[in-house]
């Protein structure tokens, strides 16, 4: 609503250059706002963005810090092809099942009559499989998933990984865990495809208590441009927590855009507040 009044704004702004050019800010800060407010009610109390029920996690790059692991060896990879992996490639692969992260890193990068999809997969394991397990919490991951299991929040985990390197990355961290409802991985055979598909959120939102949840009901949290995408293609409000080398474009799709997981206000979003300031 707030966009579309901004639309029209800055159009008659346009038919009145002279007059009102003051009124014509850009879209990209309307949307900066939209970020960053919660709707005023009529007796001027805070009203919450959405009434949300029940919360999916991502998990490479919005729990875990282990984004910065698939990095390192596909630059390690490219390197012996005298090439550079760089920030715009990286979009497109974070957030996907494995084999198709692996079609659009030998596709883009134009190795493929060199590296097949599937040898890549095979290369880059022998590296992975020594750096998951050193794998550790985003910050503010573990303050907030206690937060809501102990508010009775249902809470659960969407992922594009696959079962073994699931459990290598989370094998410090099964307490953290635990306190998913559920767990859906991306080679769950109910996920056809990955993200931006949005089969892992509406196969998250079948598996809660009393499922399918209304999606408009669901808040997702996600690092990753396809996993935004997945979450408003299922419906879902999602929350963007994203590396800051991602460039600011993929910021527009998301409904609120954090730095940190700490920063997150649950009340915003109707969920019961911090007891805690977060430090
Ligand atoms: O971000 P996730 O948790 O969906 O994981 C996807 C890949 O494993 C890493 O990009
Ligand atoms: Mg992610």
């Amino acid at each position: 609503m707030l966009l579309q009044t901004a639309s029209l704004v800055c159009f008659k702004a346009s038919l009145y250059p002279t007059v009102i050019p003051q009124i014509c800010v850009s879209l990209r800060r309307l949307r900066e706002i939209r970020n960053h407010a919660t709707m005023v009610g009529p007796s001027g109390s805070l009203s919450p963005r959405a009434s949300i029920t029940h919360v999916i996690f991502d998990m490479d790059g919005l729990l875990l810090d282990t984004e910065k692991f698939y990095t390192e060896v596909q630059e390690i990879i490219l390197a012996r092809f005298n090439k550079t992996f760089d920030w715009s490639l990286k979009a497109k692969m974070m957030g996907k099942k494995a084999i198709e992260a692996a079609k659009v890193f030998v596709e883009e990068t134009g190795i493929s009559d060199s590296l097949s999809a599937e040898q890549f997969l095979v290369e880059r394991e022998e590296m992975l499989k020594t750096l998951f397990p050193t794998s550790e919490l985003m910050p503010g991951a573990s303050r907030l998933i206690r937060h809501l299991h102990a508010k009775g929040v249902p809470i659960c985990l969407a992922t594009g990984t696959h079962r073994r390197h699931f459990e290598l990355k989370t094998q410090r961290h099964g307490e953290v865990f635990s306190l998913m409802h559920h767990i859906v991985l991306g080679d769950d055979p109910e996920v056809k495809q990955g993200k931006p598909s949005p089969d892992v959120f509406l196969t998250a939102a079948k598996r809660f208590e009393g499922g399918p949840i209304d999606p408009l009901q669901i808040l997702v949290f996600e690092d990753a441009p396809s996993g935004v995408l997945a979450a408003k293609n299922a419906g879902m409000h999602v929350v963007m927590v994203p590396d800051p080398r991602l460039d600011k474009s993929f910021n527009d799709t998301a409904d609120q855009v954090l730095n940190t997981l700490l920063d997150f206000n649950p009340a915003e979003w109707g969920l019961p507040p911090f007891e805690d300031s977060g430090n």
